[in-house]
This record gives structure tokens, sequence and C-alpha cells, in this order.
């Protein structure tokens, strides 16, 4: 039995536009997404989801609240992802390209979702509402979705 890898996904938002960075090494490259990655021994999933936003956006943050709650499976692989999506609209700092990720502001009517993880055109639109979402995506490698499902929640 291996134990869920638990991981954070920030989106930070203002009004009309969504900050995103575009992956340029390692999981996920080439793909718009928010801010995240691991969860370290002895912090917080909050916690690790403000440090990550700082070390690949270069924003500080002192609140971010959880929007949605998403579990992948990939098929030949035991260990479940369980990510923890956030967001935020009060930041200090200025958005910049790091080793990790290039940050751009989208407008909330062009979100480039064809150049994003499959599984985002379900969920990103609740986001974008201000739902809260949970679901789980079936993935055959990483770009297949075999199976879904994705419900808004009144609460995670
Ligand atoms: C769990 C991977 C993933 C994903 N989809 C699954 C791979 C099929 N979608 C989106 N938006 N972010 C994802 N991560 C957010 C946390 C840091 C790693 C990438």
């Amino acid at each position: 039995m291996v134990a869920n890898k638990v991981l954070t996904l920030v989106l930070i938002r203002e009004a009309s536009r969504v900050l995103l960075g575009m992956k340029k090494r390692g999981f996920g490259e080439g793909r718009w997404n928010g801010f995240g990655g691991k969860v370290e021994k002895g912090e917080t999933i909050l916690q690790g989801a403000i440090r990550e936003l700082r070390e690949e956006s270069g924003l500080q943050v002192t609140h971010l609240d959880e929007v949605g709650r998403l579990m992948f499976e990939f098929i030949g692989d035991p260990q479940l992802l369980e990510v923890h999506v956030f967001t935020g609209t009060k930041y200090t700092g200025v958005p910049t390209e790091t080793n990790e990720m290039r940050p751009c502001w989208y407008a909330v009517d062009k979100i480039p979702l064809k150049e994003m993880w499959p599984d985002d055109k379900y969920w990103f639109p609740m986001f974008l509402k201000g739902s809260k979402f949970s679901g789980y995506f079936k993935f055959e490698g990483h770009n297949k979705i075999l199976e879904y499902d994705l419900k808004e929640v009144e609460k995670l």
C-alpha cells in the first residue's frame, strides 16, 4: 500500500485575470499551470503551498483559500497524487521568472486550456466561478483521461 503523494497548486487571481506559469522543466514541462509542488516533511499543506508559490513565482502571500481537491491515478502506478488547489488575491512582490516557471497573467476568458494539463478544462470553469470542487481523474500516460468524476461541493 503506497501512501498518496500530496501536492499543492496555487492560482493567484485578480479581478479578471489569473497568474499562470509556463513550467520550464520537470513534471508538466511545456504546460501552463498554477504554482505548486510537493509538501515537505514538517510543513502543513498550506505552508507547502505558500512556499512553492514564493519559490516558483516570487510572490508572497499570508493567506490562501483551499478551493479544490483533485486525485489522480496513472495506470500502472500504485501511487495516487492528491492535489490541494488554493487561490489567493492578496500578495506582495512581482511575478518573477525562475528556473522552474515563467509567469504570465491571463484574462479569465483567455485561459490557455489547450496548453495546460488535460484535467484543467473540466475544473478550471468551477474555479473561475468561485466554486469549491472535488474530483478524481484516471490517466493513461500524461495526456489521456480514461475516466473522471468531478463535482462542485459546499465544503471540502
Ligand atoms: C498532478 C498533476 C497535475 C495535473 N494533472 C495530472 C497529471 C494528470 N493537473 C494540474 N493542473 N496540475 C497538476 N500538478 C499540480 C501540482 C504540481 C504538479 C502538477
